[in-house]
């Protein structure tokens, strides 16, 4: 395989890439016969009649065309559960996660998925699946497709490298990257990395864009140059491929005589892409209160409800703390949103400790929550001089729906059962005669 880490740069742009010169018809995406033999193949990524601004799809020239594989057979999904559950298990209670332990046995990043939470209905295209994964081996002989969403990666340890249909990316900490529903794709660990740890959001709904800008103008937070798209990377490998499908809550497998891997070029605005969530432009109060986390959105895959989001993308980056007689830390609140947060590094100025670098929290709707005991006190007497807060990356998933806990994540030995008496210390300080 031709092993180009080439980037093309831009959001949803309609790109077009070929590792073999001339491969990509010129003018037309169905010749009577493609360049060098090739198959033509149309992925959708929206209903053909979606608006222009919502359309998706790209075209692939391909060394066999996708149907070339076996029947698909039933395999079991392991730790990884869709929505709705068999069970409802929506619960009020503030939870939280240490890390997902590290595997001692060999786990490739399939095996080493544990959903946390789910909510929505994935057959009706509304909610997410929040899952954790922990690998210490590559995937080999055997790839992956989601038919039930697209894929939202977070590495929290580690990096990635991500093999796939339209070519390879790789990501570490602090970068992101987006398999679009259907994509065929291997995830090995990046050369150097021995195991590697981290978030997945499966989103069932539309498909993440980036959020209007409003009055803050035609730039800042995630600018569309700042994602990058893969080059077109092929390989002309036989032997017995296992595709493993994510179908409606299921997993599916299917057997292949070659590498799904054999795309020799595509154009399209349907591909992966990738983002270093360095480059986000942050912006925030520079007089005085703490604004709503919505500032801090990177991606959003809208619902039918305008401005009332299936899924937000948000994360909290390193950032001047600048505000003046302000309450600093995000402030005590209950939301109709419900909220999923993890930690990338550093500490989140909401929590003193207990939140870890590749924990969880879940706050669902109406829940209340904010900063501990030990943050207030601190943040109402603390000196308010412009201070840099530096060693932070924490993101939230932010949806309308409710989210669901797993059995495996409510039973998990790594779940902070005491969770809710990080508040306790919260005294009274009322003095109806102190102003
Ligand atoms: O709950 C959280 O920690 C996320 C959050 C952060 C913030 O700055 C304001 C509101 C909010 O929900
Ligand atoms: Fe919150």
């Amino acid at each position: 395989m031709t092993t180009s880490l080439d980037h093309q740069p831009g959001f949803r742009n309609h790109f077009a890439s070929e590792a073999l010169p001339g491969a990509l018809p010129e003018g037309q995406n169905s010749p009577q016969r493609c360049p060098y033999g090739l198959y033509a193949e149309q992925l959708s990524g929206s209903a053909f009649t979606a608006p222009r601004s919502h359309n998706l799809r790209s075209w692939l020239y391909r060394i066999r065309p996708s149907v070339a594989q076996s029947a698909y057979e039933p395999l079991d999904a392991g730790r990884v559960a869709t929505a709705p559950p068999a069970r409802p298990a929506a619960d009020p209670n503030q939870m939280r996660w240490d890390p997902l332990p590290l595997p001692e046995a060999p786990t490739d990043f399939l095996d080493g998925l544990l959903t946390v939470a789910v909510n929505g209905d994935a057959a009706t295209q509304t909610g997410c699946g929040v899952h954790l994964f922990a690998c210490n081996r590559d995937m080999t002989g055997r790839f992956f497709y989601d038919a039930d969403g697209e894929l939202l990666i977070v590495p929290q340890l580690g990096a990635l490298r991500l093999r796939t249909e339209f070519g390879e990316l790789e990501i570490g900490g602090g970068e992101i990257a987006v398999i679009p529903r259907g994509v065929k794709f291997q995830v090995r660990l990046a050369q150097g990395a021995e195991q590697a740890r981290g978030y997945v959001c499966e989103n069932y709904g539309s498909p993440f864009e980036l959020p209007g800008l409003g009055p803050i103008g035609a730039n800042g937070l995630a600018n569309p140059r700042d994602f990058l798209a893969p080059v077109a990377a092929y390989e002309e490998v036989e032997g017995d491929i296992e595709l493993v499908a994510k179908f409606s809550g299921r997993f599916w497998r299917t057997r292949l005589d070659h590498s799904p891997l054999n795309v020799v070029a595509w154009h399209g605005n349907y591909a992966p892409y990738k983002y270093d969530l360095a480059n986000f432009n942050t912006v925030n109060t520079v007089s005085f209160d703490h604004p709503d986390p919505s500032i801090f959105t990177v991606l959003t895959s809208p619902s039918d409800t305008a401005g009332t989001a299936n899924l937000d993308f948000v994360i909290f980056p390193p950032r001047w703390m600048v505000a003046e007689d302000t309450f600093r830390p995000p402030y005590f609140h209950r939301n109709l949103m419900s909220e999923f947060m993890g930690l990338i590094h550093g500490e989140y100025d909401a929590k003193a400790e207990g939140f870890l670098p590749g924990g969880a929290s879940l706050h669902n709707a109406m829940s209340p929550h904010g900063p501990d005991a030990e943050t207030f006190d601190k943040a109402t007497h603390a000196e308010l001089e412009p201070r840099y807060q530096g060693d932070t990356l924490a993101f939230m998933f932010e949806s309308r729906y409710v989210f669901q806990p797993t059995e495996t994540a409510l039973a998990a030995d790594f779940r902070q059962r005491d969770y809710v008496d990080v508040w306790q210390g919260l005294a009274s300080h009322f003095d109806p005669d102190k102003r």
